[in-house]
């Protein structure tokens, strides 16, 4: 075998620990300390080369050691130097002098332990600077273990030491404590492999259904977007979600469903599921934000029986139930990171334990997962595993926000009244003016909102026409109206004095101050989102439609009252106090008092219109209503109570 050493790109470079452990302590205890230093490094998530790197590092307090470097095969077999201490470096920081590639071949070759007590006088060795090549007092000594993880070589870690010819070295000590070192390290090297080699396949399967919508999207031209059940919409973005649920749907890649709330994530989610082979077997769902941990764990994956206190049978979790259909885990951005780790063990074995349980169980279920959370931004800041993400971004679908497609508002606005009509043998039908001031309106809330709006509109209707005049915000009860305006929107009020006068209304979306820029790069926001063509997987302004995304919506990172806002216990925080919103100190002096823009308008709303307009726009669902006021859900429940606001399902 004849490999060139290679260097690892930016493969780091330690000096040995100024203050080695003194050698005449070395005893099992200092080895055990050794081992437990390592292994805390090696569970650290850091790049391989780093983790490594840390090992030579701490490696060179605990023996003594001049030099040490760790070599691992790449995946043609070629040697790679990813980490090493002592030796001597270029301007960069690499390692000019490295050990001969004969002595590296060796220890791959043979897999055992090697020991040279001399180096000078080593045939192996000869010609070559291999121990670090500078003067030295004293003969250089050489160590070398192989690093193996289940039985394969996967390369090299290595060790030289002067020797000023004094007592024997006791070489059976250190060539130990190496072993036990590269084992720990073959581990880490073992799973790292495993993971990037799960991580291109996800890539790779990415790529491909990618490829394959586009080529089917080309293919079939301008063909109706399937219909699905209970989804209305015929703007472009829908069509195209539509389009690219249908394919996905046939595989049974895992689908991250990405969109702001009520933007129709559950529904869509639904969709896939009813549109896929898995149809006749069950859809479960579970939201994850709305559990404790250690519910949430034996929800997912059930418990035996006694496993705690109230655990009284044995119960399948939600992972059984969906078995041979589909599993929605809705908000999963919110989970724990101990819950993360939890998570991906499935993702990536297929099995599980219940609670309390020591039986493997395997299901065959297919995922999907929603939030509304930036989850690049978690994972760059550290509060989302990056291997989590990989595993469940594998097709992302992007929902637009409603204002992005102002034309779906009429078809949404009659479908939820036909529904009401049905429901409640009525024949209510909505004034033309009536659904202009609709159409004009920003629904931060989006399609939830609308849907809401229209069941209290109709509930309250005097005739059998819905007017303009009958929707909350004609007399400045629309809790969102009064919040918008916190934020430089025109509240619908005034679109509703204009149709009064008889002027046209403009709707709200157009007057709207341009989106926030972008702090990191991110796809440009599709102004004519409506009519423009869609990437086939990603909303062109899918990250501008996140709160907290990489480009945020006129509402800033998190929407109109999200966590960002104000002070969050115990009360609930004001709207209007989002840092990117000018407050105006007093609304009677405001300037802009008087048109529906006064930015201190939003604080005349009681604790008790904030809360209720916070479970309207969540569906009433207390964790997700927590999270845009920024409280706790305990607290939400508190809150709930003291105003003595009853619980409403939907
Ligand atoms: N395109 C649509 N057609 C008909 N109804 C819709 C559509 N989109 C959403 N809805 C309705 O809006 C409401 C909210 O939808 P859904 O719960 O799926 O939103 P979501 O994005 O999951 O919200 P959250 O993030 O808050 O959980 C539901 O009643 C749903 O049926």
């Amino acid at each position: 075998m004849q490999h060139a050493v290679t260097l690892v790109e930016n493969a780091c470079q330690f000096e040995p620990a100024k203050a080695p452990m003194r050698r005449s302590q070395t005893s099992s205890d200092i080895a055990l300390l050794g081992i437990y230093e390592i292994s805390k490094i090696l569970t650290e998530p850091v790049r391989l080369e780093r983790l490594l790197t840390g090992v030579v590092n701490v490696m060179s307090s605990f023996l003594q050691m001049r030099l040490g470097m760790i070599v691992i095969l790449d995946g043609a077999g070629d040697p790679e130097i990813v980490a090493t201490a002592g030796w001597a470096g270029d301007a960069k920081g690499r390692p000019i002098e490295t050990l001969p590639q004969a002595v590296i071949d060796r220890l791959v070759a043979t897999a055992t332990p090697m020991v040279v007590q001399d180096i000078a006088n080593d045939p192996l060795f000869a010609g070559s600077a291999g121990s670090g090549g500078r003067d030295l007092k004293g003969r250089v000594s050489f160590l070398g273990v192989p690093i193996k993880a289940d039985d394969r070589v996967l390369g090299t870690l290595t060790i030289d030491r002067v020797w000023d010819g004094g007592a024997q070295f006791r070489f059976d000590e250190d060539l130990r404590f190496l072993a036990m070192v590269a084992n720990l390290v073959g581990q880490t090297v073992r799973l790292h492999k495993i993971l990037a080699a799960d991580r291109q396949r996800l890539l790779d399967e990415r790529r491909s259904l990618e490829k394959a919508l586009g080529d089917e999207l080309a293919a079939r031209g301008r063909v109706p977007a399937p219909k699905v059940g209970g989804i209305v919409g015929e703007s472009l973005p829908v069509r195209k979600v539509l389009e690219t649920i249908a394919i996905v749907a046939r595989s049974n890649s895992t689908v991250l469903l990405r969109g702001e709330s009520g933007t129709g994530k559950e529904l869509f989610a639904r969709a896939i599921h009813d549109l896929s082979p898995r149809k006749a077997k069950p859809f479960v769902k579970l939201n994850c934000a709305a559990l404790p941990e250690s519910v949430l764990e034996s929800e997912l994956f059930g418990h035996e029986k006694g496993a705690f206190t109230g655990a009284l049978a044995q119960r399948a979790g939600r992972f059984e139930m969906a078995h041979g259909g589909t599993l929605l885990l809705d908000e999963i951005g919110e989970i724990s990171a101990s819950f993360q780790a939890k998570l991906l063990r499935v993702l990536q074995e297929g099995e599980f334990e219940r609670v309390g349980g020591n039986r493997t169980l395997k299901v065959d279920v297919r995922l999907i997962c929603a939030t509304n959370k930036n989850l690049e931004e978690a994972v760059a800041k550290g509060e989302f595993r990056a291997d989590l993400y990989y595993r469940i971004n594998v097709v992302p679908v992007f929902l637009p926000p409603l204002r992005e497609r102002p034309g779906d508002i009429a078809l949404l606005a009659r479908s939820f009244l036909d529904r009401f009509n049905r429901e409640n043998g009525r024949k209510l039908d909505i004034s033309g003016q009536a659904m202009d001031l609709l159409k004009s309106c920003y629904f931060p809330g989006n399609v939830r909102e609308l849907e809401n709006c229209i069941r209290r509109t109709a509930t309250l209707a005097r005739g059998s026409l819905i007017q303009h005049d009958d929707f909350a915000c004609a007399s400045g009860n629309c809790l969102s109206a009064l919040l918008w305006t916190g934020h430089g929107k025109r509240a619908p009020a005034d679109a509703v004095g204009e149709l009064a006068a008889g002027r046209a209304v403009t709707p709200v979306l157009a007057r709207a101050p341009a989106p926030t820029p972008a702090p990191s790069p991110a796809p440009a926001r599709t102004p004519a989102a409506e009519t423009g063509s869609a990437a086939p997987l990603a909303h062109p302004s899918a990250a501008a439609a996140f709160p907290g995304g990489p480009a945020h919506g006129p509402h800033g990172p998190h929407g109109p009252h999200g966590p960002s806002h104000g002070p969050a216990a115990p009360g609930i925080p004001s709207a209007g106090t989002a840092p990117s919103a000018p407050r105006a100190a007093d609304p009677q002096t405001c300037e802009h008092a008087g048109d529906g823009t006064c930015p201190a308008l939003g604080s005349r709303l009681t604790e008790k219109d904030r809360l209720i307009d916070a479970m309207e726009r969540t569906g009433w669902v207390q964790a997700k209503a927590a999270r845009l006021l920024g409280i706790t859900p305990r607290q939400i429940g508190y809150a709930l109570k003291r105003y003595g606001v009853e619980m409403k399902r939907y």
